[in-house]
């Protein structure tokens, strides 16, 4: 069978865009398997993870992503731009802004630029993030979430837990350059205190207004840039009165916008997307 995808990326973070509205690739493949495939490298197209569009009987339409090692998260911040772009220029969902079905609930994708009939640039409400264990998988030791102390291999070392309906743990450092991501992101990955594993986020704090960030992403190892992360480090950050409510995230694929909206709790996301190439592959 022949499968049609847009490699597409936000920020350096890179997906593979199927429509599988009408589960045509389903019969044929495994989506884990595929994911897997597709995503390598060397022997695929190479990408950080597949998303794929679905119908939805509640919302405009439905998104899954799976990492490339397989796994299927709740949600993906960065590929969430992707996918309204995706959806926009395909003539799929010609909406400035779509309600989007996730596994971590609503999520509303509103297109800001345009140039030339393309989408360019895309803010996301990315909803309330949370630090509630029920809604961040994590053994907790007390009834902290942020600052957590836990042990691993490299020594003890302090975790902000933040659920943006995916996991993630946000360590603060003062120096980011010297910080071996390779090492540490994995230990703090597979945790057993995160029984569902977790995205683990580096964060050095700039000034009240900025960040600078990279990340281990659970399922998918160094990316260059990740949504939800740059969210929840905003979240601690502000919690831990490290920064305000509105911060310019510099990640190593660029720049993201957030903005922690006070009334409504929900966190905005604001940031580039952008089409790499189209084409065909045999599955
Ligand atoms: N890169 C994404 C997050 C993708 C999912 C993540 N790896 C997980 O397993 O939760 C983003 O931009 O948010």
């Amino acid at each position: 069978m022949h499968m049609d995808f847009w490699k597409m990326h936000g920020l350096g973070n890179d997906f593979i865009m199927l429509d599988d509205r009408d589960k045509t690739i389903a019969g044929h493949t495994d989506y884990s398997d595929l994911a897997v495939d597709v995503c390598h490298r060397r022997f695929g197209i190479g990408a950080d993870g597949i998303i794929l569009a679905r119908h939805s009987d509640t919302h405009d339409i439905r998104f899954v992503i799976i990492n490339s090692d397989g796994s299927e998260p709740e949600m993906c911040g960065n590929g969430m731009r992707c996918f309204a772009k995706y959806l926009y220029e395909n003539n799929i969902l010609v909406k400035e802004e779509m309600t989007v079905q996730t596994l971590a609930g609503t999520v509303v994708p509103r297109i800001e630029k345009k140039q030339r009939g393309q989408v360019v640039s895309v803010c996301v409400d990315m909803g309330v993030p949370t630090l509630v264990p029920e809604q961040i998988p994590f053994v907790h030791d007390g009834d902290r979430a942020l600052g957590e102390p836990i042990e691993t291999e490299q020594g003890i070392m302090s975790v902000s837990c933040v659920s943006m309906g995916n996991p993630h743990a946000v360590i603060f450092v003062p120096d980011l350059s010297v910080v071996d991501i390779e090492t540490i992101g994995p230990l703090v990955e597979n945790h057993p205190r995160f029984p569902e594993k977790t995205n683990v986020e580096f964060i050095e704090v700039l000034s009240h207004t900025a960040l600078k960030m990279r990340v281990w992403e659970r399922g998918a190892g160094v990316t260059l840039a990740c949504g939800t992360g740059a969210c929840a480090a905003v979240a601690a950050a502000h919690l831990t009165e490290r920064a305000g409510r509105q911060v310019r995230v510099h990640l190593d694929g660029g720049d993201l916008d957030i903005s922690w909206d006070e009334s409504c709790g929900h966190m905005f996301k604001t940031g580039p997307a952008q089409t790499v190439f189209k084409g065909t592959v045999e599955i």
